[in-house]
Order: C-alpha cells, then structure tokens, then sequence
C-alpha cells in the first residue's frame, strides 16, 4: 500500500528581503484510501505544502525528508513525481494557450501510464469521465484553462485526477469558486476516485461544506507553517464553531 510520509518538512521561498521560510517541520503521513483534510488560517502555508509536495522550483527545501513507499520525492524531478503517482489540483490552474484539453490529457495520461493510452478506447474514457463530472464534450478540443470559469478549471482539475488516477492526490482549494451543484458533481468526482481505495487523498479547504459531501478520516489544523492539531472529522466542526484565533495567537503575523 503506498504511503507518502512528511518527516519535519522545512521549505522557504526567496523574498526581497531574503529567504523567508514559510513551512517550519511538517509531519503527516497519508496512506493509499485514506483522507486528509487540512485547515488553516490564510497565509499558514497549506499551498506551499501542496507546491512543495509537487515540486515547485520556486520552494527551496532547507530540512526534513518526504517519501513515498520508501523512495526519496525531494530528490525526484516534476514530472518523475507525477509518473511515481504524485498528483496535484491547484488552488489556481494555469492556462496552456494553444493546447487542447485533450491533447494535454493524452500526453499526461501517456506520461504517467508509460505508454499512450489505445486511441479508441481512450477517446471513450476520456468522454465517459467527462460525462460523469457533467462537462460539455465542446471542452475537449478547448485550450487547457483558457477562458474557463472558476467552476470549470476546478472540474479539469478533477477530471484530470480521474484519469490520471494516481497514488497521491493533493487537492488545493478545488472546493473555492464552485457553486452547489457543481461542488456536488465534483465531491461525487473525488469520491469515485477514493472509492477505489487507491489513492489517499489531502484535501485542502476553507470551508466544512466540502467535507460533507467528501468525509475525511482525519483533518488536521495547519498554523504558521505546521500541523498544529489532528483529530477527526468533528474537529471541522469545532473549527468551523471556534475558527482558528486559539492556534494563530502569539505567532508571527502570517
Ligand atoms: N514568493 C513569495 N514571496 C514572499 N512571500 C511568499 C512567497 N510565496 C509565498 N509567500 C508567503 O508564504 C505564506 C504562505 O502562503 P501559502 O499560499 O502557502 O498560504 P495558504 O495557507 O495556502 O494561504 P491561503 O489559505 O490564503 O490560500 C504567505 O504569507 C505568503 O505571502
């Protein structure tokens, strides 16, 4: 079963004034069929977390290791995490001009698998998944991101994580900018995916109305740069209650 294991993670970013360091000793593991929500004032660092896990070069690791079924990732290059089963839906997906949705799926779906998918019945996977997370077939021969609204860019995020079915899914923040019904459709997306019981999952939110339709075995609170408590789902409940002034009390301005 894989697991991806943070030990004392420490990451910094170059800002004028010099490295700032922003994750001070992570620690989580999560294991393959498990989900991880994680909450956390704004500016605590969860997307650096996300960024770092997918290897950002922006982010500079000073300390701490991350494994996956006992294999280095820090050491690894972008693209050999994602084919080692790393996936990451960003808070802010990125338009490609002049690549369409499904030549970028292909060539992702290549990249990780090893070998391109058959066309025929890729051509129907791709539609069926589609389909499931109610998108328009028009959107396969649209350019990645472009001109997408936020609900839709979310939905790519999500029909990329179907396909691509990796180990590790980190998703950040794909709950923002959805409306009811597609925050359903979507949740429905990466409960299909869990269902498998192949990929363990952390979620990144704001908000307890993703977690439930998307019911985490384990949310943990994310303040100055660290998990600073776990427990389960009934700590959403107590954060949503409470919010978050208990844990940022006393620390830097974030
Ligand atoms: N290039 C940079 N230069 C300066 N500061 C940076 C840079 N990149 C990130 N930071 C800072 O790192 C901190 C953590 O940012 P991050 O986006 O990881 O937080 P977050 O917990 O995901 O916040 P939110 O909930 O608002 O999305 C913030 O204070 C941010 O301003």
């Amino acid at each position: 079963m894989a697991t991806l294991e943070i030990n004392d993670l420490h990451v910094s970013v170059e800002t004028e004034g010099g490295p700032a360091e922003i994750l001070r000793g992570v620690n989580l593991t999560v294991k393959q069929g498990e989900t991880h929500a994680i909450m956390g004032p704004n500016g605590s660092g969860k997307s650096t977390l996300a960024y770092s896990l997918a290897g950002h070069p922006k982010y500079t690791v000073t300390g701490g290791t991350v494994t996956l079924d006992g294999e280095d990732v820090l050491e690894m290059a972008v693209d050999e995490r994602a084919r080692a089963g790393v996936f990451l839906a960003m808070q802010y997906p990125v338009e490609v001009p002049g690549v369409s949705v499904s030549n970028f799926l292909r060539t992702a779906a290549t990249a990780v698998r090893g070998e391109a998918p058959k066309l025929r019945t890729w051509v129907k996977e791709v539609k069926e998944a589609m389909a499931r997370l109610e998108m328009d077939p028009a959107f396969a021969e649209r350019n990645v991101n472009e001109g997408f609204s936020g609900g839709e860019k979310k939905r790519h995020e999500i029909l990329q994580l179907e396909l691509l079915r990796p180990k590790i899914a980190i998703l950040d923040e794909t709950d923002s900018g959805l409306d009811i019904d597609a925050l359903r459709t979507v949740s429905e997306g990466v409960n299909r995916v869990r269902g498998s019981g192949e990929v363990g999952t952390l979620l990144i939110t704001h908000y307890t109305r993703i977690l439930r339709y998307i019911n985490p075995d384990h949310v943990h609170v994310f303040a100055r740069g660290r998990i600073v408590e776990s427990g389960g789902p009934e700590l959403a409940e107590k954060l949503e209650a409470e919010g978050y002034e208990q844990y940022v009390k006393g620390g830097a301005a974030e």
